[in-house]
């Protein structure tokens, strides 16, 4: 731990709050204005029941003018809250939104190793959840608390002035407080950041159950997750709980304290009027003024539950904009406007590199991966309020070694195909290409320059992917064609969709090319899917072809259009196919086998066939056992 953070983190989010500097300002003063009416009522109270009710000879207030004045200060009461309200929601939205795009944009920038270690649930959690909870900072009273501070030094110097022997015996209980504060305070902030992990786990499940529920119905098991569901809610529940019931000891404090003070002031403030020594009316007074200095104490405390629930999450925020992007642009990185295409692997290896959340030091029989350990703080007795920077969930980091020195020269318009057994790595060679990973050792070069000197996005620009699963975005189908060139004409994506053999099929919907498509629309076969996400790729008309050929076999019809879609799409482009069919393997310039990492041989079909080794054996396991028909209608 380490002892700047919580300042800092607080700074940092308050940072948030620079374009709003003004508006705070504006809520700070509407907030001190609003005294006005707390402060006027009971001095026109006393003038309504001295002067106006007993009809005091030669006194200027009348009934009317003092509820006319009355009225006045209602309403001014009124339009000021409802400005201040107003403002604060404003300036909290704002917030909440800038926040949110900061995060957008940055989970936009991390690495797919980023995204492979973590649960699309868990993320979402912190994009909405975290976020929404940072902004009780803001709203959750807690700008109420600079106005508080100023009541509390006003009430703290009249106690003083009016007698420091007195105010130092109310006051002597104030250290205990702070040092329930301090003890209390920490372990509650533990107690939310155990809350808000639980959260991102059960968000975690539900988004993964939710979008697999065939699975779980076709396997009936309903109840299981359901049991799950509840294990996950119920540790939620405790976690919660523990939170509050710490707030809840610290508000009760602060109200013993309060009541203790207003109680020994009675009696040391009493014997001394019994002795003459204080009027009653400076008890009654001091009496009032040590109730505006625990007034914003308690309020404190109550407020505090939400700040210290509100900077777990603002922490959680900050977790991941620390995150750096392993891959990014260099600082000099080449702009790479156009591509001619060639492509070569030198001495390329590369290891997966997974973070899994880690189990608990002590085994312990009931943990779960659904269930997050609870944090604690270190048992000690805690001086002043320790700036802790949250420790991040242990996690274990395993590595798999996936691709072994890769040698590969590709020229420009080549279709290279990959083959090997399943887990053999193919994919993991296509990745590269992209830079959704970066390699640990030796180079790929692209033109003849490593592809990590160019800029990113120039180099994505180039790329175009159709893969096994293609994902299809809620949205028109037009939308979706149109997804890589959003500027496209209609004319264009209609001709990328005919090209793609799909043009067809789209017309025969009644809304054409206006069809909602995706999760909230029709949902679309798996051979109109490729094709759709082929029209895609074309409309990109990229100088790198990267595809997945389907396993899955298509019905002899879409499997001929679908190929015919693809070989349009290869045609005049550097092609990488992880190739499933003997036809595009035949086709091929170069076939690359791979087998456990590593390219075991390469060449042309009648070469390779030739020699006894792996693409032999999965010539006669999978290759042969091709339809005859579908082999022979997309030669
Ligand atoms: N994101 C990942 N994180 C960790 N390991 C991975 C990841 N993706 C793949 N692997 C591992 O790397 C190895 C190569 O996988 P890859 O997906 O490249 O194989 P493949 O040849 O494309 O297989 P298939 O034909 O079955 O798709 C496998 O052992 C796999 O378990």
């Amino acid at each position: 731990m380490s002892a700047p953070q919580k300042s800092f983190l607080f700074r940092r989010y308050i940072s948030f709050l620079k374009p709003y500097r003004s508006a705070l300002l504006l809520i700070i003063l509407l907030g001190i204005l609003q005294f006005t009416v707390p402060l006027t009522v009971p001095w026109m109270t006393k003038i309504m029941i001295d002067e106006v009710l007993p009809q005091v000879e030669g006194s200027s207030w009348t009934l009317g003018k003092v509820l006319l004045i009355l009225g006045a200060v209602y309403l001014f009461g009124i339009i000021v809250s409802f400005f201040r309200q107003w403002m604060t929601a404003k300036m909290g939205n704002a917030m909440v939104r800038d926040v949110r795009v900061q995060l957008y944009s940055h989970l936009q920038k991390m690495s797919q190793q980023f995204y492979d270690s973590r649960q699309v649930g868990g993320i979402i959690s912190r994009v909405l959840n975290d976020v929404n909870g940072a902004q009780q900072l803001i709203n959750g009273g807690v700008i109420n608390l600079t106005v508080d501070l100023f009541l509390v030094i006003f009430a703290g110097f009249m106690l003083f002035r009016m007698d420091w022997g007195l105010a130092l015996l109310a006051l002597w209980l104030l250290p205990f407080y702070y040092l329930t504060f301090t003890n209390l305070n920490v372990r509650m902030r533990f107690a939310w950041r155990s809350v808000h992990r639980q959260m991102e786990r059960i968000s975690g499940i539900l988004v993964e159950r939710l979008s697999g529920m065939k699975i779980v119905q076709a396997f009936n098991r309903e109840r299981a997750e359901m049991e799950r569901f509840k294990q996950q809610v119920n540790a939620h529940y405790a976690y919660a709980m523990s939170a509050n019931m710490l707030s809840n000891f610290l508000s009760r404090f602060s109200q013993t304290f309060q009541d203790a003070g207003g109680l020994i002031i009675w009696f040391a403030g009493g014997t001394m009027v019994l002795r003459g020594k204080l009027s009653i009316g400076e008890l009654i007074a001091f009496q009032s003024y040590l109730a505006q200095l625990y007034g914003p104490i308690q309020r404190f405390s109550e407020v505090n539950m939400t700040i210290q629930n509100s900077l777990t999450n603002v922490e959680r925020i900050f977790e991941v904009l620390d995150i750096d992007p392993q891959i990014k642009n260099k600082k000099e990185a080449i702009p790479f406007p156009v591509c001619k295409g060639d492509i070569a692997f030198k001495q390329v290896h590369f290891t997966y590199i997974m973070e899994r959340p880690e189990k608990p030091a002590k085994e312990n029989v009931n943990y779960s991966q659904d269930i997050v350990p609870k944090v604690k703080p270190p048992k000690r007795f805690y001086w002043v309020p320790p700036r802790t920077k949250p420790d991040l969930p242990p996690v274990t980091v395993e590595k798999r070694k996936a691709l072994t020195n890769i040698n590969l020269t590709v020229k420009s318009g080549q279709v290279v195909a990959l083959v090997g057994p399943s887990g053999a790595g193919k994919s993991t060679i296509i990745h590269l290409i992209a830079r959704f990973y970066d390699p640990d050792e030796g180079s790929i070069t692209m033109d003849g320059i490593d592809i990590r000197e160019y800029d990113l996005g120039d180099l994505r620009s180039h790329i175009a992917m159709v893969l096994q699963d293609n994902i299809l975005f809620s949205g028109t189908v037009f939308e979706n064609i149109a997804y890589g060139h959003p500027n496209a004409t209609e004319a264009a994506v209609y001709a990328a969709a005919a090209a793609a053999n799909a043009h067809e099929f789209i017309e025969k919907w009644d809304l054409k090319y206006e069809t909602v498509i995706g999760e909230r629309g029709v949902r679309l076969s798996g051979g109109q899917k490729q094709r759709i996400a082929i029209a895609r790729a074309l409309l990109k008309d990229p100088r790198i072809l990267i595809l997945d050929e389907a396993t899955s076999a298509l019905d002899a019809d879409s499997e001929h259009l679908v190929t015919e879609a693809l070989e349009r799409l290869m045609k005049n482009r550097t092609t990488f196919i992880i190739a499933h069919r003997l036809a595009t393997v035949i086709r091929a310039d170069q076939i690359i086998v791979v087998d456990e990492g590593t390219i075991v041989q390469s060449g042309k079909h009648e070469q390779l066939l030739a020699e006894q080794g792996v693409y032999r054996s999965l010539y006669e396991k999978q290759f042969k056992a091709m339809r005859p028909e579908a082999l022979l209608g997309s030669l």
